[in-house]
């Protein structure tokens, strides 16, 4: 059934996988990445990538386990003995080269994206320029990476602080933001000395692939990047390796919190350098004072960006009964002319979700609050018309506490809307939970911008504003959400460890 197209160049692999794989004629073999060289699996076993709008197979990518996966991790050490003594500018130099390549490309590497994830094509380029910002932030950035000397209280001595690179790293990256998170990751940690291991999400490696092209031909030397795909039979063995074998300094992870607490444990023993970002239970809070229009807008941004398989997403929806009914209506009018459909269609806001496993999900919590008595306003139901993944756009009102709804991140395109009284009672709501990755408020009044924004328990907040990611913010949550930021001047920290050099005798 499926053809194997062997040309060698990356390019023309590319540009076949446009014009078949992913307009659903046939399927071809991709590889991974590993030393400088593309390469299948030493099992040679392949497994299936493909699209979720119609279920057609767009590509077969190498299913790599333990031998492959250690093999990439020695590559990365060998490489990182001179990778580490590059300059800045050097690897500013090759950084900014990957980010104009990525440019000059993008068009294809959302086309791909599409294709793998779903995501509408205008989204999913919107995510190749988000992306490629993190490329384009820290090849800056790793030139302005600087060290100190501080006074000693002792005239003798001198105290010098160097940031080093820890050495190689292991980037585990989701399938929601299959460009975003590799890059966010990979750029931080080449830009400042280590050399990757990246492992795909097994739905979405297509896009990674591509990526990983073009950092070839930006001339990052072998070894420094690897990449290295697995289904999901291998996933939780490979990532073990890369927890526990003792040439890996570091591991990355942006994915589910029930794999980040595995990955933490499995760091534990060789006390690896861990940055973990998991899950989200996003408050979006709608005070009376609000800009009704602003907090329906960002709201939309903030729930369906992505079908709502995004760990920022706006998960419980908390409105302040004056307001309730108007925002509701608002709300309703606009999510009601949400255009459903295949990626590749004009106009389409909202792609299918990622997997069978997701539908599950969201069917399961839905039904679950219609059970115990929440009012379907909207949606409320799979959107099998469109193909077996799609799930309507739902608006949900009479939340209560034991409703799964508003307990756990549903990743998916439901909004939960929650009655409240008082500011006090909305926090309150807001942080009864053990994650906190985002929140989000509306207000006009100033004193309660600045009351909650430091009340709310998590890491990032937006105020009056859906939209908060961007490179040069420091992006990350508290609680079970995670360890450390990503993107910013803080997101080369994960990858640096503090030497601190004393040097005596002086006179
Ligand atoms: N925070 C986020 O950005 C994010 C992203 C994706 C999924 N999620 C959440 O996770 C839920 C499940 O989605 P999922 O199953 O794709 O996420 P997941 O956490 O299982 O997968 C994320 C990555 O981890 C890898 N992985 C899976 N098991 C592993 C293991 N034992 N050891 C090492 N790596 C492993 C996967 O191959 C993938 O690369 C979603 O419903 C959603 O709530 C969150
Ligand atoms: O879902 C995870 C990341 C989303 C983002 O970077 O905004």
């Amino acid at each position: 059934m499926f053809k194997y197209f062997l040309s060698k160049s990356p390019t023309f692999q590319s540009l076949r996988l446009i014009q078949t794989g992913v307009q659903g004629a046939a399927s071809k073999y991709e590889k991974a990445y590993i030393n400088g060289q593309w390469t299948s699996a030493i099992s040679g076993k392949y497994f299936e990538v493909s699209n979720p709008s119609n279920g057609k197979v767009v590509a077969e990518v190498p299913d790599m386990g333990v031998p492959d996966a250690q093999i990439a991790i020695d590559s990365a050490f060998s490489a990182f003995q001179n990778w580490k003594n590059t300059t800045a500018k050097d690897r500013s130099q090759i950084l900014r080269r990957w980010y104009n390549l990525l440019v000059e490309n993008q068009s294809k590497i959302a086309h791909i994206l599409t294709a793998e994830s779903g995501k509408p094509l205008l989204e999913a380029k919107g995510e190749v320029v988000y992306g490629n910002s993190f490329v384009e932030w820290f090849s800056e950035l790793s030139r302005q990476v600087r060290g100190e000397i501080i006074e000693s209280s002792v005239p003798s001595k001198k105290i010098l602080i160097h940031h080093q690179p820890i050495g190689v790293v292991g980037l585990i990256t989701p399938w929601n933001f299959p460009h975003a998170m590799i890059a966010r990751k990979a750029a931080a940690a080449l830009s400042v000395g280590c050399t990757v291991v990246i492992k795909p999400a097994e739905d979405t490696p297509l896009t990674a692939i591509e990526m990983i092209k073009y950092a070839e031909e930006a001339g990052f030397p072998p070894g420094v990047i690897n990449i290295i795909t697995s289904s999901r039979d291998n996933a939780a063995d490979v990532g073990k390796l890369l927890c526990e074998n003792h040439l890996v300094a570091g591991i990355s992870f942006t994915g589910s919190t029930t794999v980040g607490r595995i990955l933490y444990r499995q760091c534990a023993n060789g006390i690896k350098r861990l940055g973990l970002e998991l899950g989200g239970n996003a408050p979006l809070i709608v005070f009376k004072s609000a800009n009704l229009d602003t907090a329906v807008d960002s709201a939309l941004v903030s729930k369906f960006r992505n079908c709502g398989q995004t760990c920022v997403a706006a998960n419980r929806f908390l409105v302040q009964e004056d307001v309730f009914d108007a925002f509701v209506e608002k709300l309703v009018s606009k999510v009601q002319l949400l255009k459903m459909g295949d990626g590749f269609q004009n106009g389409v806001q909202l792609g299918p979700l990622i997997n069978e496993q997701q539908l599950n999900k969201v069917t399961d919590f839905v039904h679950d609050a219609t059970s115990k008595g929440a009012k379907v306003i909207i949606g409320g139901k799979p959107a099998n018309y469109l193909g077996e993944l799609f799930y309507e756009p739902t608006v949900l009102t009479g939340i209560t506490s034991d409703m799964k709804v508003y307990t756990e991140e549903i990743f998916g395109p439901v909004i939960s809307i929650i009655k409240f009284k008082t500011e006090e009672e909305a926090i309150n709501i807001s942080n009864s939970c053990d994650v906190g990755l985002a929140g989000y408020f509306f207000s006009e009044d100033i004193s309660q911008i600045f009351r909650v924004s430091k009340n709310l328990e998590t890491g990032m907040v937006g105020v009056n504003e859906g939209l908060i990611s961007c490179a040069e913010a420091p992006f990350g949550g508290i609680k079970q959400s995670g360890l450390g930021r990503e993107g910013s001047h803080l997101g080369t920290e994960d990858y640096t460890y503090i030497k601190y050099t004393c040097i005596g005798n002086l006179s």
